[in-house]
């Protein structure tokens, strides 16, 4: 069953052309990570599906919701898609507790004492019970992700979108964060879309790889195919051979 699927979608900012004919299909379920080169539009196409960057043609169905179709409510939309930033965007004048609950507690009224026992199961899950009552401000970077994570998680969303999640992060971070997100991708059904550079991360847990540049996709591999056989375009080849001094 589909999630996510782009048909000829196009998107421009202003004149500039930041998605061109995008043609992508993601099931249900599947992991799949998004590389290329600064500004070749994985945060732009990662921002279409959850509606933070609306698309001028082509069509968009996203669980069942046509994003193309500007009537299409995306607040409810938003309740199963979730999304995660490089920059964390916790409330900062809330405690770590009440940044999971408040989501769930005002959009999906969950009763407070089920939203409380869940909250807490989720930060046990990320090894952080002992910062419930915290100010996000207290926490370190790789903490603060690792809650971004958690209140994603708290509405138990069918996809969640990652654009970024470890490059703001100390290198000694990193690890804790996507160690969680490896947790999510082996032992959840939900569907992930992760734009990173972390190599490790997509051999590990990734479905499929997909490259872009110049706001097309290149390639679209099965993990095995593009770590195995090596990518089939020069652009990404290109790419990869940079890149893998940072691996
Ligand atoms: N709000 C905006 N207004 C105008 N141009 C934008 C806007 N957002 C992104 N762009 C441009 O669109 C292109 C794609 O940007 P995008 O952030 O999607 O790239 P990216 O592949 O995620 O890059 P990076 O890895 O550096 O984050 C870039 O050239 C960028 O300058």
């Amino acid at each position: 069953m589909s999630m996510i699927e782009f048909h000829n979608v196009e998107k421009y900012y202003g004149k500039f052309h930041a998605l061109k004919n995008i043609n992508l299909n993601v099931d249900a379920g599947e992991t799949v990570v998004l590389i290329g080169p600064s500004g070749s539009g994985k945060s732009t196409l990662i921002r279409t599906i959850n509606g933070l960057d609306p698309i001028q043609s082509g069509k968009l169905i996203v669980n069942n919701y046509d994003l193309s179709d500007k009537k299409t409510n995306i607040n409810k939309l938003r309740r199963d898609v979730g999304m995660v930033f490089q920059h964390f965007n916790l409330y900062q004048n809330k405690i770590v507790l009440e940044n999971i609950m408040l989501a769930p507690r005002i959009v999906l009224k969950r009763p407070e004492d089920e939203n409380h026992e869940l909250a807490m199961q989720l930060l046990n899950k990320v090894g952080l019970a002992n910062k419930a009552d915290s100010m996000p401000s207290q926490l370190s970077g790789g903490q603060k992700q690792r809650i971004a994570i958690a209140r994603s998680l708290a509405m138990k969303p069918k996809c969640l979108l990652f654009d970024e999640p470890t490059s703001a992060l100390d290198p000694e971070m990193i690890d804790d964060v996507l160690d969680v997100m490896k947790d999510i991708a082996k032992n959840s059904n939900m569907t992930m879309l992760v734009v990173t550079h972390e190599m490790g991360f997509a051999r590990a847990v990734a479905d499929r790889v997909i490259f872009m540049a110049d706001g097309q996709i290149l390639e679209d591999d099965s993990t095995e195919k593009f770590f195995g056989d090596q990518p089939s375009t020069d652009r990404a080849r290109e790419f990869m051979s940079k890149i893998s001094g940072h691996l």
